[in-house]
């Protein structure tokens, strides 16, 4: 049945084939061309389909993909895993994950709104006059096809959103960096166009807001934050605010700051910035640092209070003209000491007014989607006008461990789940004195093989009774001088006292104390008076 039918195709398939080799050898380029133009419409009003094409190269030779091109990969690779039957893998993120796209010739359908689409993924060769230095000698494209009566949905909406889609799914995907920012004088040719501001590895911090210890409420409650944040695009440009938004994290060292932004940055997918900013040399360079940030970004200043001397600096300024005037001699030639030491090490000259502009100033809104976060272990002493909502809208204060944050901890590092007969005691422990996550985790993880739960519990129930002994002699040890600083004043004013009784009794001496306090009170009015010549006084005349 089946060789009948080939027998019947074959002579037909060899005429076709026959026609086209004769039209294509025989007839005009030109003729070509409007014989193509008739049988289009001939077959265009038969056929209620259209196409459009997407090429892989824009510019013919040039190196880049369009941008357009691979979002429509990103976006078909979904659907083309599912239901093309031959793929094709391109390596992501320098060869560490793939993207799977369907082989050319495949057709994958998508739906949009309640109509259909096909996609088909094509390549021709290129033409031999173009000369191509960069790749290879075909054009790769992908084919939309749509029903014309849908063309409006498909080319104002649909494809907007494929677009966008595929944005989403490549910035989802792709290889996060943290960067650090070059320094200034040593690399100074970069400031002339030469090259970047910052250096950038793969980010790769473990942390997330699972494995970081804190109260679960205080958690949730920071999650929703960030994630209102990210969405929040359209509600930021409807306020009129630009969509960034600042994060105070202070508190004692080693209760999780760092491991915070980690989080954070894992949690939205963002990049960090980690700003050094003794190694910027002004306000200028902390502007050009900040405009060469991406969005969807995390800018990082730990410990705040020592990057720079941000803290009295407003004080200084305000009382500057009153301090010149009172300088002595003696702090003129020190200050000048001062310098001559710290010789020619040229120091940051990025000032407060430098970094509020850099948080919130015109500037701040380019690029979007951003978080700048500062970290202290002082938080007091900072300027307020730093930390103010508006600049630092959240306030994260994270301290000592509690038992929520522990019992983290104890199912990261042991896998402990629920409960374990230890802890009723190290709940106690934990009440009655201060460890940091950092130093609970350090007790917790097995240091052998040989290690089990019980042994890493019974180290920290240990390390927990010989803090709570030291804070509790240490303590003391300060009630004590406290004690003793009392009794010694006390001491020193019942001796005044008695002092002054005594010489209350004697006449002789009450004379002479009264002559004493005149003489003195005399010389007072004179110097005055001296004082007042000498500068020329005119409110007496
Ligand atoms: N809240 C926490 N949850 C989980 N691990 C923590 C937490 N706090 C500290 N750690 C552990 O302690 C180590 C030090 O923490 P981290 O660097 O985040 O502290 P920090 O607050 O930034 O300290 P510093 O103020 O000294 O910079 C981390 O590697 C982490 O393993
Ligand atoms: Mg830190």
């Amino acid at each position: 049945m089946m060789q009948d039918v080939w027998t019947q195709l074959g002579p037909t398939i060899a005429a076709i084939m026959f026609s086209y080799t004769m039209y294509q050898n025989y007839f005009p380029h030109e003729l070509r061309g409007h014989i193509r133009r008739y049988t289009d419409k001939i077959v265009s009003y038969f056929y209620p389909y259209m196409h459009i094409i997407f090429h892989e190269h824009e510019t013919d030779g040039w190196f880049e993909r369009s941008k357009p091109y691979v979002a429509i990969e990103r976006y078909l690779s979904k659907n083309s895993c599912t239901q093309a039957k031959r793929l094709k893998a391109n390596s992501v993120k320098n060869g560490e994950s793939l993207v799977l796209t369907m082989d050319d010739h495949e057709e994958i359908t998508d739906e949009y709104k309640g109509e259909k689409v096909w996609w088909t993924s094509s390549q021709k060769a290129a033409s031999r006059q173009t000369i191509s230095l960069y790749r290879e000698d075909e054009k790769r494209y992908f084919k939309l096809k749509l029903h014309r009566k849908n063309r409006d949905l498909i080319t104002n909406s649909y494809l907007k959103y494929v677009l966008d889609e595929g944005k989403a799914i490549s910035v989802r995907e792709r290889q996060r960096k943290l960067y650090t920012n070059n320094k200034g004088e040593a690399g100074g040719w970069y400031r002339y166009g030469g090259g970047r501001m910052w250096s950038g590895v793969v980010f790769e911090h473990p942390s997330t807001f699972d494995t970081l210890a804190m109260d679960p409420n205080k958690k949730k409650e920071i999650m929703d934050d960030l994630e209102t944040f990210s969405k929040s695009k359209d509600y930021y440009a409807k306020i009129g605010k630009a969509w960034k938004r600042g994060y105070l994290l202070y508190g004692p060292p080693g209760t999780g700051k760092s491991s915070m932004i980690a989080a954070m940055a894992n949690f939205l997918q963002y990049d960090v910035y980690d700003l050094e900013l003794t190694s910027v040399k002004d306000n200028t360079e902390l502007r050009k640092l900040l405009i060469d940030t991406t969005s969807k970004s995390i800018i990082v200043i730990e410990d705040i209070d020592c990057s720079l001397e941000l803290t009295g600096q407003r004080e200084k300024n305000k009382t500057k003209d009153k301090e010149d005037k009172e300088k002595s001699e003696e702090d003129a030639v020190k200050e000048k000491l001062k310098k001559e030491l710290e010789g020619k090490e040229k120091k940051s000259e990025v000032t407060l007014s430098g970094l509020l502009n850099f948080i919130d100033g015109l500037w701040s809104a380019i690029g979007g989607e951003r978080l700048i976060v500062f970290t202290t272990n002082y938080v007091e002493k900072l300027d307020p006008a730093l930390i103010r909502r508006g600049r630092m809208d959240k306030h994260i204060v994270l301290s000592y461990c509690c038992f929520e944050s522990f019992k983290v901890l104890a199912h990261n590092y042991l896998n402990i789940i629920e409960s374990h007969v230890y802890f009723p005691e190290i709940r106690r422990l934990l009440e009655e004195t201060n460890m940091t996550p950092a130093d609970i985790a350090e007790n917790l993880m097995p240091k052998s093989s040989k290690e089990n739960a019980d042994i890493c519990l019974e180290r920290l129930i240990k390390a927990l009774e010989t803090a709570k002994e030291e804070a509790k002699l240490k303590a003391e040890e300060e009630d004590r001088a406290k004690e003793e600083a009392k009794l010694k004043a006390e001491e020193e004013e019942r001796t005044k006292v008695a002092e002054k009784e005594k010489e209350e009794k004697d006449p002789e001496k009450k004379k002479e104390l009264k002559d004493t306090e005149e003489a003195k009170n005399a010389d007072g009015v004179n110097n005055k008076e001296n004082g007042a010549k000498e500068n020329g006084d005119v409110s007496k005349d």
